[in-house]
């Protein structure tokens, strides 16, 4: 097995020239400034083996099942070659054009009626490639429901397909790609920052292209449900709070929406929690009054470790006073809540003062705050018309309300950031009253953005892997609800 680490790898694929600076053309027609070119591969055996392991890697990861595999006409054919041939795995090869004498196959090999087949693909921007490649094995009575693409330019391609009830699997995003060159000193800053201003603006999933109007989205038919929009277009929303799309973009580009709890006493504890969980995570949650040694000196550190791997620092202070004692607990104190944390939490119970007091402090730092609509604990008063009367606050305040702590959705305006405590994989409860819904029911049915986890890591026997298999959970769910409302 060939040990690859993506980042060498993507320094690899830059010096070989398969990525590329500057004006280039799209099949779609759109010029972009970032051009993947991994035909070149076929020139790089060593390459072509590294990138063939990486996918293999996954594929085993995943514990994907199927019968057989089929490489994406033409620069994934050869990496599809090379890993059927190592792994003994039988391959399809799907033709461009039926020929017009012989047996006018579209898909070569053997294969029988209901098999599935597992489609590898070099490169994503749309999608559209993979879906003309699958539509053409179900024609012939082949299953897709996988797909494994070693760049994804995060345009789309993800949602697109899953909104055809394909799952992608990326190896390599855009965004990963970018800060790996930029860290190595081969892009400047302002290139990696108009690349990827350019990604996030030319998204081809989102709904300004599925009207036709203009966009350089594929003509995908597809009849709408109740549309779900994605975590990307949410963050570009005209009248979305600009914490809430910072929020929203960290979900999108670490494919995470998981909030880590992190109800340790000891802050060498707390800060190694987000030193190791922070690339798994889009934001971190604290309860800095349960820590036995909080200091200044610790908040700078944590506040370092939240930009390294860009990450949000939550407070769940729950304050829940009159106006002017939330005002003074959030700004002064020995916390200082409002200096470090980029969102506070807070009962709606006083009333709208609760809101004016810590908006007061808070606004002019940019940060937000999330209403305490519902809770997760057991006989909780947080229901029916106390929750309503929580989302009319929350709608009077917008410009520092982002959100609420819920269990699940509580109002149809996508600006709202909706975020679920009392998350575990297996369901229950601890001896107090928490009780426990697992990530998919969360955020699959009962529409929350954010999966909120606290003893379901904290307790268990290998952190990062637990926190990892929370980020999967949480984003394969929405990766199903986003693509459920486009089917
Ligand atoms: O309704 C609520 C509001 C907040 N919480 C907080 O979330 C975590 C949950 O921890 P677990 O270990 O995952 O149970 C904790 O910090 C609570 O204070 C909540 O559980 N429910």
């Amino acid at each position: 097995m060939v040990d690859v680490s993506i980042d060498s790898l993507i320094l690899k694929l830059h010096d070989v020239n398969a990525v590329k600076f500057g004006e280039y053309r799209l099949k779609s027609g759109l010029l972009t400034p970032i051009y993947i070119d991994l035909r070149v591969l076929v020139s790089h055996p060593a390459l072509m083996n590294q990138v063939s392991s990486l996918i293999y890697q996954r594929v085993k990861e995943e514990k994907l099942q199927f019968d057989s595999v089929c490489g994406v006409p033409y620069t994934a054919l050869p990496l599809a070659t090379i890993i059927c041939s190592r792994h003994e795995l039988p391959m399809l090869i799907r033709r461009k054009e039926a020929k017009d004498y012989g047996t006018r196959k579209l898909v070569e090999g053997s294969f029988h009626e209901g098999d599935t087949c597992l489609i590898i693909e070099d490169t994503v921007t749309s999608g559209s490639s993979i879906l003309e490649t699958a539509e053409v094995l179900h024609k012939e009575g082949l299953k897709v429901t996988d797909a494994i693409v070693l760049m994804d330019r995060r345009q789309g391609g993800v949602e697109m397909l899953a909104s055809r009830g394909i799952r992608l699997l990326p190896i390599i995003s855009m965004f990963k790609l970018l800060d790996v060159l930029r860290a190595a000193g081969r892009i400047d800053d302002q290139t990696a920052q108009s690349v990827h201003k350019f990604i996030q603006e030319n998204n081809t999933f989102g709904p300004k292209k599925m009207n036709g109007s203009g966009g350089s989205a594929p003509k995908i038919p597809c009849m709408e449900r109740k549309r779900v929009l994605s975590y990307a277009d949410r963050a570009e929303l005209p009248r979305i709070h600009p914490l809430a799309s910072k929020l929203l973009k960290i979900v999108e580009e670490k494919q995470s929406n998981l909030c880590v709890s992190a109800d340790v006493t000891s802050s060498m504890e707390l800060l190694q929690l987000a030193e190791s969980l922070g690339p798994k995570i889009c934001m971190l949650k604290t309860h800095c009054d349960i820590l036995e040694d909080f200091t200044p000196e610790f908040i700078q550190k944590l506040q370092a470790v939240a930009d390294e791997h860009n990450f949000l620092i939550f407070e769940d202070r729950k304050f829940a006073d009159i106006g002017n004692t939330v005002k003074q607990q959030y700004e002064g104190g020995v916390f200082q809540i409002a200096s470090w944390s980029h969102i506070v939490n807070a009962h709606a119970v006083p009333g709208p003062g609760v809101v004016k007091g810590l908006g007061a402090v808070g606004k002019p730092l940019g940060r937000g705050c999330l209403l305490i609509a519902q809770m997760s604990s057991q006989g909780s008063l947080a229901t029916g018309e106390y929750t309503k009367a929580v989302v009319k606050m929350a709608e009077e305040h917008s410009d520092f309300v982002i959100g609420f702590i819920c269990s699940s959705k509580t109002i149809e305006k996508p600006e709202f950031i909706h975020m679920t405590p009392g998350v575990q994989i297996q369901a229950g409860g601890d001896l107090l009253g928490q009780q426990y819904t697992s990530p998919e029911e969360v955020i699959y049915n009962k529409g929350s953005d954010v999966i909120i986890v606290g003893r379901g890591i904290l307790e268990a026997s290998d952190r990062l892997e637990a926190a990892e298999s929370y980020r999967k959970s949480g984003w394969d769910a929405y990766i199903r609800r986003v693509g459920h409302s486009h089917q």
